[in-house]
């Protein structure tokens, strides 16, 4: 018999992450890894884990059309897993508001709550919509799980959630939420076998990718984190800005005239690292760029980032470690030393050609602080949760 498999679904503003997974035992295992990028109206497919390794161009598809575009995924795909034997789906979705505190089976009455959040999470709420129902277009068999990046924060206490505005809108869900969850619950569980030293102690994880933020987390649970209402806040991000005095946007919303959608348009696509910079919002690309420009957006990304380690540190009344996520954080050595470059008088010592290697352990041994990096894996955490919720439906507590 053939084993089962489960995909995962990390849609994102221009790519879309597929994880595909064996499950016949007691955790799923990854088989399968692809990217469906459709950032330029040139869409393309990356196999990048699996029986072969590709990367092609998808003819003809685009990103307004998400069905047509994952039917001709699934065709590619096909060529290479089972796909019949795919039973079940899971769906990273980043708001879950007050309303979810797990993952859920995707029915009418889940998904419409998911759709009634989507005020709260503009940029990424649709797109995770728009998958739910081009999967289930395709494959109507499906049992269809969603996973939340709230969730994870459930545990901040409503002092840290709190805005300082007039408590009524707090009691109406106007409050700070925390992101990224999903891959915080997987470092934080990986801490514990791989930075054992810490993973009871007070920790800042750094997750650093086109979206950014860092959370504070004690005992393996949040207690803290630099995105709070919306996925705006926090750090600055390839194009988003982070914190922004409000007043800014009273100034641009009165006296300068602009328009709800211009102003929303700007803070999620055309701020942050590439705003900064005017060239791009890739770390990358501004590494290697010579300009003023390039220099003062990276310097902007560390400069807030090590400060908002020191806020962190500050909810937690100390710091034991300091861990870096994401593609920035697993692969830029040039942005953790600058980062930690900061934060010396924390006791923070980096070990130079650890971090140049991307080792686990990149602190020396008298650092004060523990620095490591770790792999996230959302896809995996995902993959758990739909297992779970699935094998919870087969055999129903009593
Ligand atoms: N192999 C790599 N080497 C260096 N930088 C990388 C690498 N992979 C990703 N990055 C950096 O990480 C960013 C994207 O991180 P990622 O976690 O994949 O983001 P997201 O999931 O939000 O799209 C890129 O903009 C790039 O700057
Ligand atoms: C929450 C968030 O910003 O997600 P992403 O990094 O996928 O954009
Ligand atoms: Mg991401």
């Amino acid at each position: 018999m053939t084993d089962k498999l489960l995909l995962t679904f990390n849609a994102g503003s221009s790519s879309v992450k597929i994880g595909i997974f064996r499950v016949d035992g007691e955790r799923p295992e990854r088989i399968g890894k692809a990217v469906v990028d459709f950032a330029s109206d040139h869409v393309s497919l990356h196999l990048k884990e699996g029986p072969a390794q590709f990367e092609l161009s998808l003819e003809g598809a685009s990103g307004d059309d998400l069905a047509g575009l994952m039917d001709k995924v699934f065709r590619e795909l096909g060529a290479h897993f089972d796909l019949d034997a795919v039973t079940s789906a899971g769906h990273r979705i980043v708001h879950g508001g007050d309303v979810f505190d797990g993952p859920v089976d995707l029915t009418t009455a889940t998904v419409a709550k998911v759709r009634s959040l989507t005020a709260l999470a503009p940029l990424h709420q649709p797109q995770a919509l728009r998958m739910i129902e081009a999967v289930r277009h395709l494959r109507p068999d499906l049992f269809q799980t969603g996973s939340f990046d709230t969730t994870f924060h459930a545990t901040q206490s409503d002092l840290v959630r709190r805005l300082a505005i007039p408590r009524a809108y707090h009691d109406e869900g106007i409050k700070r939420y925390g992101f990224h969850g999903l891959s915080y619950r997987y470092v934080a569980g990986a801490l514990a076998a791989k930075a054992p030293g810490i993973a009871d102690g007070k920790v800042i994880i750094a997750h650093l990718g086109s979206g950014a933020s860092l959370c504070a987390i004690e005992n393996g649970l949040s207690r803290d984190s630099s995105m709070g209402f919306s996925t705006l806040d926090g750090i600055p991000m390839a194009t988003r800005p982070g914190w922004l005095d409000p007043g800014v946007l009273l100034h641009f919303l009165g006296p300068l005239g602009k328009s709800v959608e211009d102003v929303e348009d700007m803070l999620y696509h055309k701020s942050g690292l590439l705003g900064v910079s005017g060239l791009s919002g890739d770390t990358r690309e501004l590494l290697e760029n010579d300009s003023e420009e390039a220099r003062e957006a990276i310097d902007l990304f560390t400069l807030r980032i090590a400060g908002e380690v020191g806020r962190l540190s500050s909810t937690l009344g100390g710091l034991d470690g300091l861990v870096f996520t994401a593609g920035i954080g697993e692969n830029q050595p040039e942005i953790r030393r600058r980062i930690t470059d900061q934060l010396l008088w924390l006791g923070v010592e980096l070990d130079g050609s650890a971090n140049q290697n991307n080792a686990l352990t990149i602190s020396t041994a008298a650092s004060r602080v523990a620095l490591h990096v770790i792999a996230t894996d959302e896809e995996q955490m995902i993959a758990e949760e739909c297992l779970s919720v699935f094998r919870g439906r087969e055999h129903p507590a009593t």
